[in-house]
């Protein structure tokens, strides 16, 4: 089985020597710069339950020199994705599965979703519908990503918390090709539940980054500073009641609570979200997955979002100023 991890960052770079070291499958990624460098001189370097081990893998700046895969992964940072088509394209033949690991709204999110919007490409993800028309959503598994994991160093990545990648079929359909891929990942220590509606589970993971991210950002705070607050709580549960009532409107069934969801946030403890992360390093950051889409599912489905669009305003406008702000266009 051939695999390619295209972006190996945190997330990439983690499931990258998961699978490198379970020696089951043939295992390329993609990266740059120093990051790059550093893994062709001296391996993927892994920190995980205190123990650090070297990941031999087969990295290259260019998916030419990999050929066609038969799955191919991508962990790039969400608006990373429609700069990255062309040098995704020579991975991809006929029979290729991508696996979208980004948080937020996917940008196939209406691929065999049925109903009135069915087809529909979201422009805050996939503006003109790039990332459709050259990848095709026929390829697509989709996923939720709740390990966390950081790049300390190139070459070095830390895992953080959670061993749990959600895998589904846009279809709900439990395929050959997703059974297939989560008994590797299974093989390779990782906890990898095949789901018939993945769509609910993005959403539930989606809960918490579309609220507690942003505000996170503005604030400077952390997770559990963010619950702990009564202000800032009610805020993020407004954003959180204004998603859900956009969500059910598209048939997503919250298997948990507003208040269990920011109760497991804040229980997450002293922890800074990606975008603070991201805004603390000058890096951008994922605004347009994250929020905006979903203002966009909001004017979509006709359900008011006057919460989530002052607080898209507010963290839109911080980005632009601090030069980390960055469309997918
Ligand atoms: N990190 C975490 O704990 C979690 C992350 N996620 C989600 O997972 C996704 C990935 O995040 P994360 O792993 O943190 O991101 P990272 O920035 O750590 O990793 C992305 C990697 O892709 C590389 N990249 C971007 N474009 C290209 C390109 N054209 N060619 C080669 N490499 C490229 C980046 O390189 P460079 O650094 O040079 O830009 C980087 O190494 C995001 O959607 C995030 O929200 C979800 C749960 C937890
Ligand atoms: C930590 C968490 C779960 C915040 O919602 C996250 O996914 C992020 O930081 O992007």
């Amino acid at each position: 089985m051939r695999i390619t991890i295209f972006g190996a960052g945190a997330i990439g770079g983690y499931l990258a020597a998961k699978l490198a070291m379970a020696g089951r499958v043939d295992l390329s990624i993609v990266a740059r710069g120093a990051h790059l460098d550093a893994i062709k001189t001296a391996g993927l370097r892994l920190i995980e339950d205190g123990h650090e081990s070297t990941a031999s893998v087969r990295a290259a700046a260019q998916a030419q020199e990999l050929g066609v895969q038969d799955y191919v992964v991508l962990a790039l940072k969400a608006h990373s994705l429609a700069p990255a088509l062309d040098q995704i394209a020579p991975l991809l033949g006929e029979g290729t599965a991508v696996v979208t690991m980004q948080n937020g709204v996917p940008w196939w999110y209406f691929h065999k979703a049925g109903g009135s919007l069915e087809g529909t490409r979201l422009q805050a993800v996939d503006p003109g519908g790039v990332i459709w028309d050259r990848l095709g959503p026929d390829r697509v598994i989709g996923s939720v990503v709740y390990p966390a994991a950081e790049v300390d160093a190139p070459g070095l990545v830390r895992h953080i918390e959670g061993k749990r990648f959600s895998l589904g079929e846009p279809s709900g359909e439990k395929s050959e090709r997703v059974m297939r891929l989560a008994e590797e990942m299974v093989a390779a220590g990782l906890q990898v539940p095949v789901r018939d509606d993945i769509r609910s589970e993005i959403w539930v993971k989606l809960w918490g980054n579309l609220s507690f991210n942003p505000i996170s950002a503005l604030t400077g705070s952390t997770l559990a500073a963010i619950a702990a607050d009564e202000a800032t709580r009610a805020l993020a549960r407004t954003m959180m009641l204004e998603a859900q009532a956009i969500g059910e409107s598209l048939g997503v069934r919250f298997a948990i609570t507003v208040d269990r969801r920011i109760k497991g946030a804040g229980e997450v403890g002293e922890h800074k979200t990606s975008m603070l992360q991201d805004l603390e390093r000058g890096r951008p950051m994922e605004i347009d997955a994250l929020v905006t889409a979903v203002q966009e599912l909001g004017r979509l489905t006709g359900q008011p979002t006057p919460t989530i669009d002052s607080v898209l305003a507010l963290v839109r406008r911080l980005a632009i100023e601090r030069g980390c702000y960055l469309t997918s266009a």
